[in-house]
């Protein structure tokens, strides 16, 4: 915003030399009327007074346009740089790292509003600069003594100041952490995922207690810094009476004695008290730079923050996949001070077979599917694409081949159709494209039973108090039918070279399961993919099947050989398997229930 930041600017310190002007022109004024001066030379000051104070009644209200304007402008611009580079990390291990997560959190909250604070402070120094050399300057004509005392005695209000900002900043620093907790807490009581929970686990008092906890803490730290401001700026205060009760017992006797005029009173009078409030702007004015450089340091943190992967110089091309994807003897841990995750595992998936992975919770298997989507690189080994090292290729490209539901897929507070082109920007206004897909999930007639359609909001966030019983502002899906939503979105890129699905049904029924794999098997048929489940009726009509132990390949195989093999597979398979046999209970209960139903 330079326009706008240097008329701030230049206004600003304007404002700074309006009261030593308006000051000087009283002291004229007064001087002029005891000398018995003529109407003109009374006027002039007189005049100027008038534009002064009505210079001084425009500036504020103009200055304060200005700094909001350049902090809309500077806001924005510090926002969208921020979120393009959150957004713009290529990996996930940033948004793993608590401390980081913490620093973007506070770039978040005041990164954008600090420069223009930071902008403000700065004025604001200078402007109490210019003051207090303009009062000094005049005092300096009235008494050299005098300006020397009066510099000296805004030494101590200084220093005093700084200590306090300094106190203040620092409570500041420690009352965020416990803010952040309050937040927390708070957040909990009013959350609607975590509501079912706190009402069952009858939670809510404790939450609210800590939250309370929080907020008594900080409160007391606070107070005592505002106790302690309260101490010493009454003490500053007391200080500047005294010196400006002597200046101006000084200042009477020398008008008695014909050494200074009226006007050199009130000049004296006004110097004093003006410095020693420019002198406790300042130190405040240093401390709220401070303050919000501290936070600008968080913005900055997040802003030139390093890629989390190394992304090669100049990266290969990365063709459609012909022969398949390799493993190469991949180790993984999260980092150094984590265990390993993968230990060593080899791993060939051809082209357009699909690849079933099982495991124990805990074995690594949705690890695996991020380093296929290089969403971390293998600490050791290699991924490699028809032979091209994934290292050695753009992400952005590498995930453009792909297309996946995850585990913790995410539904979009926004409508229906959007949910599901999300998965394909450009397929936004194709409706065709997006109802086919959310045919292919089973999706399609929940969606067209909803009040508006695809055109439904899936959240009743965003709405007004009016708006509260019109089922058509938006609806709230259940788990089932939102992961339905969450496969269409991953169908919608069809044609990509690569499907993962990680517990794709995990939240359906029985039918929709059902239905659900066979919409998947036919929409992977000739195509590459990985699935993992842990419900094992899904998988094997897998080409591949592979059990992951511990980070490790422990069998692989197809599901006939496997059960043949006797290993893992077969035991977690048999597991399942025995929970749908009918056991003595099973008919009977049945038969009842069948009497009983209308
Ligand atoms: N972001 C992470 N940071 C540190 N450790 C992690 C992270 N994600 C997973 N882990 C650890 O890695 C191990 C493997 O996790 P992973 O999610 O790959 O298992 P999984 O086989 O998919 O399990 P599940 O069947 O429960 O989904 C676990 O011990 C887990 O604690």
């Amino acid at each position: 915003a330079p326009v706008a930041s240097m008329l701030y600017g230049v206004l600003s310190l304007a404002a700074g030399l309006l009261t030593v002007a308006a000051a000087w022109l009283t002291k004229s004024v007064l001087d002029n009327l005891g000398s018995g001066a003529g109407m003109s030379a009374l006027l002039a000051p007189a005049l100027g007074l008038t534009v002064v104070g009505a210079v001084a009644a425009l500036l504020p209200h103009v200055c304060r346009y200005l700094s909001a304007e350049v902090d809309r402008r500077t806001a924005l611009r510090a926002d969208a740089q921020l979120f393009t580079k959150a957004a713009g990390f290529p990996g996930l291990s940033r948004f793993e790292d608590p401390a980081f997560l913490d620093r973007l959190q506070l770039a978040r909250q005041g990164g954008g509003r600090v420069p223009a604070q930071v902008m403000d402070a700065t004025l604001g120094l200078a402007r109490s600069a210019i003051t207090v050399t303009g009062f000094l300057g005049s005092l300096l004509v009235l008494n050299p003594v005098l300006t020397i005392l009066v510099a000296a005695a805004g030494v101590p209000t200084l220093c005093a100041e700084i200590a306090l900002s300094r106190r203040r900043a620092g409570v500041a620093w420690r009352v965020g952490a416990m803010e952040r907790r309050e937040w927390f807490y708070g957040g909990l009581l009013a959350d609607a995922e975590a509501a079912k929970e706190v009402r069952l686990f009858a939670i809510g008092g404790f939450l609210r207690d800590r939250m309370l906890a929080e907020r008594r803490t900080a409160n007391a730290a606070r107070r005592a810094v505002d106790r302690r401001e309260v101490a010493v700026q009454s003490g500053l205060g007391l200080l500047a009476s005294l010196m400006t009760g002597g200046s101006l017992l000084w200042a009477v006797r020398g008008t008695y004695r014909g050494e200074l005029t009226a006007g050199d009173v009130t000049l004296l009078v006004a110097a004093i008290a003006g410095t020693q409030s420019a002198f406790a702007a300042l130190a405040h004015e240093a401390a709220r730079a401070s303050e919000s450089l501290l936070i600008f340091s968080h913005y900055r943190y997040v802003i030139e923050a390093p890629p989390d992967l190394v992304l090669a110089p100049d990266p290969r091309p990365l063709p459609a996949l012909r022969r398949g994807i390799e493993l190469r003897d991949v180790w993984f841990r999260y980092s150094e001070r984590h265990p390993w995750v993968l230990r060593g595992v080899n791993l060939t998936i051809p082209h357009g077979s699909s690849l079933a992975l099982v495991g124990l919770n805990g074995s690594g298997k949705t690890t695996l599917v991020k380093l296929l989507c290089r969403f971390y690189d293998p600490t050791q080994g290699a991924i490699l694409w028809d032979g091209v090292d994934l290292r050695e290729v753009d992400p952005a490209e590498l995930r453009d081949r792909i297309t996946a539901v995850f585990q913790d897929f995410v539904q979009y507070d926004l409508t229906a159709a959007e949910n599901i082109a999300l998965g394909d920007l450009g397929a936004l206004d194709d409706e065709e494209q997006i109802v086919s897909a959310a045919r292919r999930a089973g999706a399609h007639d929940t969606v067209k039973e909803l009040p508006k359609g695809y055109q439904t909001p899936l959240t009743r966030t965003f709405f007004m108090e009016e708006d509260r019983d019109d089922p058509e502002s938006g609806v709230l899906l259940s788990g089932g039918q939102s992961q339905r939503l969450a496969l269409a979105r991953a169908f919608l890129r069809g044609t990509r070279d690569l499907m993962i699905l990680d517990e794709p049904s995990a939240r359906l029924d029985a039918e929709a399961e059902y239905e659900i794999h066979t919409s998947i098997a036919r929409h992977r048929r000739g195509r590459t993919s990985v699935l993992i489940s842990h419900r094992m009726g899904s998988l094997r009509n897998a080409d591949v099947i592979v059990v992951l132990s511990d980070g490790r390949v422990v069998e692989r195989g197809d599901h006939a050989r496997l059960l043949a093999v006797g290993g893992e597979y077969a035991r977690l398979f048999a597991i399942q398997a025995t929970g749908y046999l009918p056991d003595d209970a099973g008919p009977s209960e049945g038969a009842a229930l069948t009497e009983v139903s209308p």
